[in-house]
């Protein structure tokens, strides 16, 4: 690792001046490029350091038509503006400082092809294409510091850009920056949490310190989005001294090849992390696929596991099986995953399910994506209420979350975002059963409090944290003097979401 630019180092430098404690450099990264260094050791749940998002949008792709250009909300209400025509949902949106400074920039630079084009049309083009409307009205000093980010090439079709130039006649500098924009982007932002109460469209946004951090199958942080997507990034485990400080680009508990696979898609390089370098990821065995001989219960694993070309063997008979049925079993799982309807994935009678256990065993991250789902989904619905869970099922939920939490222990991912959700939903049924039946409460009594306190310490300030994370550890967390009945007050409340 070798010392970062002046240019990094003044970067730097200016963000340590607006937060304390600052305990971070950039320097050359063994992983890639640049990344982020602890100079002193970081304990466990210490919040690393703060940034506001440069920029935010909606991501790649974005299906939604009609959102708030202002306050991102899904609403039929949205009307086209009309000096620019971007959708606003309100009149507080319309006259906010935000809108203004870009409808002023839309309407003096930018002209309509065609003026008897349909407004909600215009709108919903330029709503695909809000962040690089934020990055053109940036100040000069922030645009300047855009050069700092690695970029990528451009390979695929860039169609917010192409959609906006059939609308608009855009002046040649603002389409070359739009485009250092895009490479800039792709790389280097960052999937925002939703709001739950929120109808918001899903976001990414740039963050500028965060996106030095590289990329690690095992991250040693978690990320945190507050109201106003602030992203704050805490330590999920300890930091040593030196250490380098590592995010997660793709889901934790996906498996290697789909992790892989996507990292080089969309950030264009492959992971060779000791994750990725274990056929067994830890022993946790997520890509494994059943033995194709039918007399043998063996695993298939892949042989060399960061050639994305291996042949993949069999841990009990031996069989090699080459990669080109590997890729057709792992397209039939595709499109057997696709036709799974979630309200069926509770039952193991389901008819796709059980096809797909021909295919995969227990252990593969299919299951452990339909496990989790299952787990954070049951009783945490519009229509079934965690009290209305029937005792199996709340047994069913219970297993589920003590199921994903091993697995992600057994990846070393420490204190991940991941794992407060599922404590939280293993205090919800602790409490639950507890509620049902004062007797247990006693035997309960710990591990409801300490679930919750631990759910609470990883989760909180998340937009996207249970929203009565905080009132459920005032009354079931430790230390509450709360008579037995007004401690599960909170389970009858209105704010039992
Ligand atoms: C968000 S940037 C991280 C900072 C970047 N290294 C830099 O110098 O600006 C993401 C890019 O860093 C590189 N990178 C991140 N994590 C990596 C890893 N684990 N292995 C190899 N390259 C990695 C890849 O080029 C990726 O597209």
């Amino acid at each position: 690792m070798s010392k970062a630019t002046k240019t990094e180092a003044e970067f730097l430098a200016l963000y340590s001046k607006l937060q304390a404690n600052f305990n971070i450099v950039i320097e050359k990264s063994t992983l890639g490029g640049r990344g982020l260094f602890a100079t002193e050791f970081i304990k466990k749940g210490s919040l690393i350091f703060l940034n506001k998002p440069t920029a935010y949008g909606p991501r790649a792709n974005c299906k939604v038509k009609k959102f708030c250009s202002k306050c991102y909300k899904i609403s039929d209400l949205c009307y086209p503006c009309e000096k620019c025509y971007t959708f606003v949902c309100s009149e507080i949106c319309n006259v906010s400082t935000d809108h203004i400074q870009l409808c002023s920039f839309i309407h003096d630079y930018w002209k309509l092809r065609n003026n008897g084009e349909n407004g909600t049309d215009i709108a919903t083009t330029l709503a695909r294409a809000l962040i690089y409307l934020q990055f053109l009205v940036l100040p000069k000093e922030q645009k300047d510091l855009l050069k700092l980010f690695q970029r990528t090439e451009i390979k695929a079709k860039f169609e917010e850009l192409e959609t906006l130039q059939r609308t608009f006649f855009i002046p040649e500098h603002h389409i070359k920056f739009m485009n250092i924009v895009e490479s800039i982007v792709k790389i280097n932002s960052f999937r925002i949490s939703q709001n739950l109460k929120n109808k918001t469209i899903e976001l990414r946004g740039l963050y500028p310190l965060s996106a030095f951090m590289n990329h690690s199958c095992i991250p040693n942080t978690r990320n945190i989005f507050d109201a106003n997507y602030s992203m704050a990034v805490y330590a999920s485990k300890d930091i040593a001294k030196g250490e380098e400080i590592t995010s997660c680009y793709t889901g934790l508990l996906w498996c290697s090849p789909a992790r892989r696979c996507q990292l080089y898609k969309s950030k264009n390089f492959w992971c060779k992390c000791a994750r990725c370098n274990d056929k067994t990821e830890m022993g946790t065995r997520l890509s494994a696929l059943n033995c194709l001989n039918k007399s043998c219960i063996g695993i298939l694993l892949p042989k060399i596991p960061l050639d994305s070309q291996t042949v993949w063997v069999c841990n009990i008979c031996d069989i090699i099986i080459p990669p080109k049925n590997i890729n057709m079993i792992q397209s039939i799982l595709g499109s057997l995953v696709g036709s799974l309807r979630l309200d069926d994935e509770f039952q193991m009678e389901n008819t796709v399910l059980q096809r797909l256990a021909i295919f995969i065993p227990y252990s593969n991250h299919i299951f452990v994506d339909i496990r989790l789902r299952s787990a954070l989904k049951l009783g945490f619905t519009d229509d079934v209420n965690i009290k209305e869970l029937s005792e199996s099922r709340l047994e069913l939920k219970e297993n589920l979350c003590r199921g994903t939490l091993r697995t992600v222990a057994a990846l070393g991912a420490g204190d991940a975002h991941l794992r407060g959700l599922l404590l939280y939903h293993l205090h919800a049924v602790l409490a639950e059963r507890a509620r049902r039946s004062p007797d247990l409460y006693e035997e309960l009594k710990s591990e409801i409090e300490i679930t919750i306190e631990q759910a609470y310490n990883i989760l909180l300030g998340d937009i996207s944290a249970p929203p009565d994370l905080e009132l459920r550890r005032v009354y079931l967390g430790p230390g509450c003097d709360k008579p037995h009945e007004e401690r599960f007050f909170i389970l009858d409340s209105k704010y039992n979401y």
